[in-house]
C-alpha cells in the first residue's frame, strides 16, 4: 500500500513546504542533493549502517568506499596532504582550534568570521584578536591587518597566536579575501592559516596548497550536494600528528574525532554526489557570470549590491531602500515581500526583510534567476502604483 502525504503525517510525516520552491536561501543552494544522494539517503539511513564491514575505524572503512573516499578523492580534490570527514564546519574549526592550540591561547580571525569559528574558539578556550574591514560599502578584509594583529600580540604576550583563520568567502558578503597573501604573512611568523571554505569547497576550485593553507574547512550540507550533518578537513602533513593523535588507550581512535565522526547516511550522500560536485566546480565561472548578471539585474531597480564589485561568488548581500520604504506603507507590513515571495514559490529570503537580506544565485540557472529578478521588478511596480 502507498500513503499519501496527508496519510504519512498521521504517523509523524512531515512534508517540507520549501522543498519544490525556487530556493536562493544561501544555507540552501550547495546543500541540494543529487538524484544519487538522494537514492543514498534512503537506501543508508539506518544507523550505523555504513559499519556493515567495520575493522573499528571509519574513515577505513572498504565496503562501502569511505577509505578510497576519505584517503584519496578527498585529498587529491581539496589539493592537501590528508583529509578527514567531520560533522560540519565548525566542527572542523572546532577540531583544528583545540589541537593546534591550549587553552588561554590566541588566535586570529578576520572581523567578518561566522559566529560559528568565534564559539568554536571559546569552547576550545583560546582569546580572540580580530582583523578589520574596510566597512560600508565593500567590507574588504584588511589582507595587512592579519601582519599588524600578529604584530600586536607578540608585543603584548610575548608570542605569536596558534593559528590564524580567514572565511573564504565570509558568509555575508560573499567577498574572496586574497588568502594567498594572507598565507604569506601568517607564514612569515610561522603562524599557520586555515581557510575556512564553508562556501567554497564544492562550489569553485579550491587548491589548498595554491592558497597556502594549513587547514581547509568544508561544510557537506552547504556546499557539497549533501545530507547534514558533514563537513570535511585537509590538513597539512606537517600538522598531521597532532590533528590526528591517536588515544593511548585505544590504540587506532583519534582523539579529537572522538573514535569516529560520521556514522551514517549523509557521508554515503556526500560519496553519491561526490562526482557530481567535482564536476560543478569546473562550471565555477558560468556561476559567476549569473551572480554579476543578477547583480545588476538588482541594481537597475534600486537594490544595491554590497561587498566585492565586480562580484566573484554566488552570496551577495543587498540593501533595498526601496522595498524598505515600501514596507512602511505595505498592509502586511515588514512581511509583504517574503509573502509575494512566496506566492512566486520563491523561497530563501528571510521573513521580515526588506531592507538588507542576502541571497545565494548558485545552480538556480539563468532562466530563473530572470524570474526572481522579474517578480522583484513587477513587486515594486506593484506596490509602488498602489502607494
Ligand atoms: C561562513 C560560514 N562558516 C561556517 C558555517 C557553519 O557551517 P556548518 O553548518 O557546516 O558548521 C556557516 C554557516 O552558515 C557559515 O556561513
Amino acid at each position: 500500500m502507498v500513503l499519501d502525504d496527508a496519510a504519512l503525517k498521521k504517523f509523524g510525516f512531515i512534508p517540507r513546504k520549501a522543498k519544490d520552491a525556487i530556493n536562493i536561501d544561501p544555507l540552501q543552494t550547495g546543500g541540494k542533493l543529487t538524484e544519487e544522494a538522494s537514492r543514498a539517503l534512503l537506501e543508508w539511513g539506518d544507523g550505523y549502517s555504513v559499519c556493515d564491514y567495520c575493522d573499528g575505524v571509519l574513515d577505513l572503512i572498504k565496503k562501502p568506499p569511505i577509505e578510497e573516499f576519505v584517503h584519496s578523492a578527498l585529498p587529491e580534490f581539496l589539493n592537501t596532504d590528508v583529509a578527514r570527514i567531520t560533522h560540519g564546519a565548525r566542527e572542523s574549526k572546532f577540531t583544528v582550534m583545540h589541537s593546534m592550540a591550549k587553552e588561554g591561547d590566541y588566535i586570529v580571525l578576520d572581523e567578518l568570521a561566522h559566529y560559528s569559528s568565534f564559539v568554536a574558539a571559546q569552547r576550545a578556550g583560546l582569546n580572540i584578536r580580530t582583523v578589520p574591514h574596510s566597512g560600508n560599502p565593500e567590507y574588504k578584509t584588511d589582507v595587512d591587518g592579519y601582519a599588524t594583529v600578529i604584530d600586536d600580540l607578540i608585543r603584548e604576550t610575548g608570542k605569536a597566536p596558534a593559528l590564524a583563520q580567514v572565511t573564504y568567502p565570509d558568509g555575508n558578503y560573499g567577498n574572496l579575501a586574497d588568502v594567498k597573501r594572507i598565507s604569506n604573512l601568517c607564514h612569515r611568523y610561522d603562524v599557520p592559516l586555515m581557510v575556512n571554505g564553508a562556501y567554497s569547497v564544492g562550489r569553485m576550485p579550491i587548491d589548498a596548497k595554491k592558497l597556502g593553507a594549513d587547514f581547509i574547512v568544508g561544510s557537506g550540507h552547504k556546499s557539497m550536494a549533501s545530507s547534514g550533518p558533514i563537513g570535511v578537513l585537509g590538513v597539512k602533513e606537517e600538522y598531521a600528528g597532532i590533528v590526528f593523535r591517536k588515544s593511548p588507550t585505544h590504540k587506532n581512535k583519534e582523539v579529537e574525532f572522538l573514535g569516529c565522526t560520521v556514522r551514517g547516511a549523509p557521508v554515503m550522500t556526500m560519496m553519491a554526489s561526490f562526482p557530481h560536485v567535482v564536476e560543478r566546480t569546473n562550471r565555477w565561472y558560468d556561476e559567476v557570470a549569473d551572480a554579476r548578471w543578477f547583480s545588476s539585474r538588482l541594481e537597475d531597480l534600486g537594490i544595491m549590491q554590497m561587498g566585492d564589485k565586480p562580484h566573484n561568488h554566488d552570496l551577495m548581500f543587498f540593501e533595498a531602500p526601496v522595498l524598505y520604504e515600501i514596507s512602511q506603507a505595505a498592509k502586511k507590513g515588514r512581511y509583504f515581500l517574503y509573502k509575494e515571495m512566496k506566492q512566486r514559490k520563491i523561497h530563501g529570503i528571510k521573513s521580515g526583510l526588506t531592507k538588507y537580506f542576502k541571497l545565494s544565485t548558485f545552480q538556480v540557472g539563468r532562466e530563473n534567476l530572470k524570474y526572481i529578478a522579474d517578480s522583484f521588478e513587477e513587486i515594486i511596480d506593484k506596490y509602488q502604483k498602489m502607494g
